[in-house]
């Protein structure tokens, strides 16, 4: 089947691959300084220069309640990701969470029920770029993963350089999918079995293990823990000690490392929409989404 990519225009200019972002972008100097700190603040993504490191920024999501990667968010943290990679004074980027308690609940799965062939399409080109965008990127990013990571959260967060989870049980991590009656995608897998190994890998995967911190720390799912109110300093420190490797060597480095894997989709990127429009729209995929999503409302009580 062949698949038309209806594109709007602000999502058909970002998502072109590595299409530079037009003029009328969201990047502005910061309120009041005069002293060329740039700040590229939009409604979801906040990102502040850290006043505490040169050359670092720290992005906060906040799309409130728990962080869903809808289209809109996903175009929100692609701006800021593309502003930032264009601006020299940036070397490292932070990415951590506004929203308490939760780092991403993942894709949000309203953009993926109920909708049509070409709003799914869509959707997933801007979720292959987000990825693309992270694991490749040129500066350093951590991740200060300060809630729960599931699915798509934890695919940001494993496409980071480095992973530091704050201690605290409810704030587990892992690829769930097959808990939805979904899969994860082949490129999810690859990241996870890069970060933690084949068998390790294929046990998570299908049983869609959310490990809690000391768990996830022994798999090698994140590099760290740390009490909760310790994880922005830790990024930090480990920013400090990435930062002090010379740029191009450690973007060579790491796009030896890591391209391979980006290779194995953007070689197949369109079969990977089709395959994913395909899948998703099966009824039995729907109506598993559709018990997931009842069994998130009737948690409530
Ligand atoms: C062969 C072909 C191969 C092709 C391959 C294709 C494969 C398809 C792959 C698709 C990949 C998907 C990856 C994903 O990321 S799926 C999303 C997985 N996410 C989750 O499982 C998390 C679900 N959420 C929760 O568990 C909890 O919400 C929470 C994060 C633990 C927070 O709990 P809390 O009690 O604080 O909050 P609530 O549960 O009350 O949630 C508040 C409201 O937010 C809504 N919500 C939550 N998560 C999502 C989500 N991911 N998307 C959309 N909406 C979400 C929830 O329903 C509440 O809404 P309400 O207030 O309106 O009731």
């Amino acid at each position: 089947m062949a698949l038309t990519v209806g594109l709007r225009p602000l999502t058909r200019a970002l998502l072109r691959p590595w299409a530079r972002v037009p003029g009328a972008a969201l990047g502005r100097p910061a309120a009041g300084s005069g002293d060329g700190v740039r700040c590229f603040g939009s409604p979801r993504v906040l990102v502040e220069p850290d006043p505490a490191a040169v050359g670092v920024a720290v992005m906060k999501m906040r799309n409130p309640p728990v962080n869903s990667l809808s289209l809109e968010f996903l175009t929100e943290l692609l701006i800021s990701l593309e502003k930032l990679e264009n601006d020299k004074t940036f070397r490292g980027i932070i990415i951590t969470s506004d929203c308490p308690g939760i780092f991403s609940a993942g894709l949000d799965l309203l953009e993926m029920y109920g909708r049509d062939p070409a709003h799914c399409a869509e959707y997933w080109k801007a979720v292959q770029e987000l990825w693309l965008r992270v694991y490749l990127s040129n500066l350093v990013v951590i991740g200060a993963i300060n809630g729960i990571s599931p699915a798509g959260g934890c695919l940001l967060s494993l496409s980071c350089d480095y992973r530091v989870l704050a201690n605290n049980p409810k704030y587990a991590i892992g690829l769930n999918e097959t808990l939805l009656g979904i899969i994860a995608p082949f490129w999810f897998k690859d990241v996870l079995v890069n970060t933690i190994g084949h068998r390790a890998a294929e046990r998570a995967l299908q049983l869609g293990f959310l490990f809690p911190p000391s768990d996830a720390l022994q798999v090698g799912i994140v590099d760290q823990v740390v009490p909760e109110d310790q994880v922005q300093s830790t990024a930090r420190s480990v920013m400090a000690q990435w930062l002090a490797i010379p740029d191009h060597a450690r973007q060579l480095t790491k796009n030896l490392v890591r391209k391979p894997t980006a290779d194995r989709l953007l070689q197949q990127r369109d079969a990977d929409i089709q395959n994913f429009v395909r899948f998703i729209s099966r009824d039995s995929i729907q109506k598993s989404l559709h018990v997931y999503l009842e069994k998130l409302k009737q948690k409530k009580g």
